[in-house]
């Protein structure tokens, strides 16, 4: 199941995975590859020799007699190093995904289309041209206020085709300036939020009355064409590494253990990453994706369980059931308490599959649209403390319960905070541990369109979910020594955390909204 999974997934990263698989010998003329202009001109080095890495260097290697292939890295923390964003730090040049991602999640299908349609033309055209072309088709019309693509969604597929080379030398600068062709709004928040940048110098977009019009401001300081930018740049360089695109493709990814700061959260639909091979399979999946989440949604609705399990496996939803070999947890007696970590709408969906029997779900912030459809009881909390503790108690004592108590969904390997409430409503709590993976389509959102959530799930191609059932927990006591409901919330996620390998966080909700939505999440 899981090696169609990841064949799927491959096929949609097909064009990453053949470029890595690619070698070039690295003394080949090719390692020094021109990778069209840059638009930055202004370069506030402060200190008196940056160390440079540039993204066109064949002109300046001919000219500057201290390029060399590879930095020396002692020393660096006295310096500045100055990278380029696409040419030196990504592990390919290509900008089209990641305006691909913002004409989708910030324009909607019918700009990721027009962009997609309008890609053959921009490969023709220079890289200048085709950089104004795809920012008129992915930023006309759009509110400043509202984009929100640029640190909610980019920086997860930014951060994935970080190569490992290049950020040891940006990490050890004792100032980091990066430079990209790319709007500054869509590169900023990955570079200064996750990489720890100081300097951003990207391109600046003309606004009217709130509104982008499409078109870039001019250059701030210009030389008239970017070699010459480069020739001034590189005059004021102690040091200038060059890198070609058949040595980037030899990099390695970072590790999402290295990253500056961990990638708790993201939003966005988007799954994979949409170069226009990847984009195009999205656009002709979408009649038969659609009538398949149809499909899957009748099939939850209107069948038992019994039946429900092997049909929906059949129509490519996967599922694994782990659980220990007395299989008490599930028996349960009609009024348990279920707790777990919450990856999606459908957790509750899949944990009532695995009981075989309907529970009831806590909700906070699902749409009345997804309640209406929900073939399982949802309850909706306040977030009222002593209201919703009431209504917990109440709830447990009719049937069986179950309780997100993250409070939202993380997609990531991350425990959010657990609420305390959890251990104050029962004596004892059955753990529950998800994990799920999606290749097309993520199936949770921050913004407005959260009905749409189970749809998107539901037309992944291959959906998948494991569930585990965990010992049941006495949640007066750890250890047989008694404690808190502070301790026993910390610690139900500490056993969820151990059992998933995820990283428990005292991230909340609001933590979440604020960052991914610019708000707290109250509805
Ligand atoms: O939409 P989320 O990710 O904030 O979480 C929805 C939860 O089910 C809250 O009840």
């Amino acid at each position: 199941m899981y090696r169609l999974v990841g064949f799927v997934r491959a096929c949609l990263r097909g064009l990453d995975v053949s470029c890595r698989c690619r070698r070039t010998d690295a003394s080949s003329p090719e390692r020094v590859v021109a990778t069209g202009p840059t638009s930055v001109f202004l370069l506030p080095l402060e200190h008196p020799w940056p160390f440079v890495l540039p993204r066109r260097p064949s002109a300046c290697h001919t000219n500057h007699g201290r390029s060399q292939r590879h930095p020396s890295l002692e020393d660096l923390a006295s310096q500045t190093v100055v990278c380029d964003v696409e040419g030196a730090l990504l592990r390919t040049s290509s900008t089209f995904p990641y305006f691909m991602l913002v004409a989708l999640e910030a324009g909607g299908f019918l700009r990721g289309l027009l962009l997609l349609l309008l890609h053959p033309l921009i490969s023709c055209l220079g890289h200048e041209v085709g950089i104004r072309i795809m920012v008129m088709v992915c930023f006309f019309g759009l509110r400043k206020e509202d984009f929100r693509v640029g640190r909610a969604a980019l920086p997860k597929f930014f951060l994935e085709q970080v190569g490992l080379e290049g950020f040891e030398v940006l990490r050890r600068g004792g100032r980091r300036v990066c430079v990209s062709s790319m709007p500054t709004v869509m590169v900023e928040g990955f570079l200064k939020e996750y990489l720890d940048v100081e300097v951003v110098l990207g391109r600046e977009l003309k606004l009217l009355g709130g509104y982008y019009t499409g078109l870039m401001e001019d250059r701030v300081i210009g030389f008239g064409h970017v070699d010459l930018a480069h020739h001034q740049l590189f005059t004021h360089c102690k040091e200038v590494c060059l890198v070609g695109e058949a040595e980037k493709r030899r990099w390695h990814p970072l590790p999402s253990s290295q990253y500056p700061k961990p990638l708790v959260f993201h939003d966005g639909r988007i799954a994979f990453t949409p170069d226009a091979i990847s984009t195009l399979c999205m656009f002709l999946w979408f009649p038969l994706g659609f009538a398949l989440a149809f499909a899957r949604a009748l099939v939850f609705l209107c069948l038992p369980y019994a039946l429900c399990v092997p049909l929906l496996a059949f129509l490519g939803m996967h599922s694994r059931l782990i659980t220990s070999d007395d299989k008490e947890e599930r028996r349960g007696d009609g009024s348990q308490l279920y707790i777990c970590n919450h990856r999606t709408l459908l957790d509750g969906l899949y944990i009532s599959a695995a009981l075989g029997r309907h529970l009831t779900a806590t909700t906070y912030s699902v749409s009345r649209i997804s309640e209406w459809f929900s073939p399982i009881r949802t309850v909706r909390l306040t977030r009222n403390r002593e209201e919703d503790a009431a209504r917990m108690k109440k709830l447990v004592q009719e049937g069986d319960l179950l309780v997100c108590p993250e409070g939202t969904t993380c997609r990531e390997p991350y425990l959010l905070r657990f609420s305390q409430l959890v251990a104050e409503i029962s004596r004892e709590v059955v753990p529950v541990a998800l994990e799920s993976w999606v290749s097309m389509f993520y199936g949770t959102s921050t913004g407005k369109l959260k009905f749409l959530d189970p749809l998107y799930f539901l037309m992944n191609p291959f959906p998948c979910y494991e569930v585990e059932f965990m010992a049941r927990v006495a949640t007066g006591a750890i250890g047989g020594k008694e404690c808190s409901s502070y301790e026993m919330a910390n610690h139900l996620q500490a056993e969820i955390g151990t059992r998933l390998g995820f990283q428990c966080t005292s991230l909340t909700r609001k933590d979440k909204y604020l960052l991914l939505a610019g708000n707290e999440g109250t509805i």
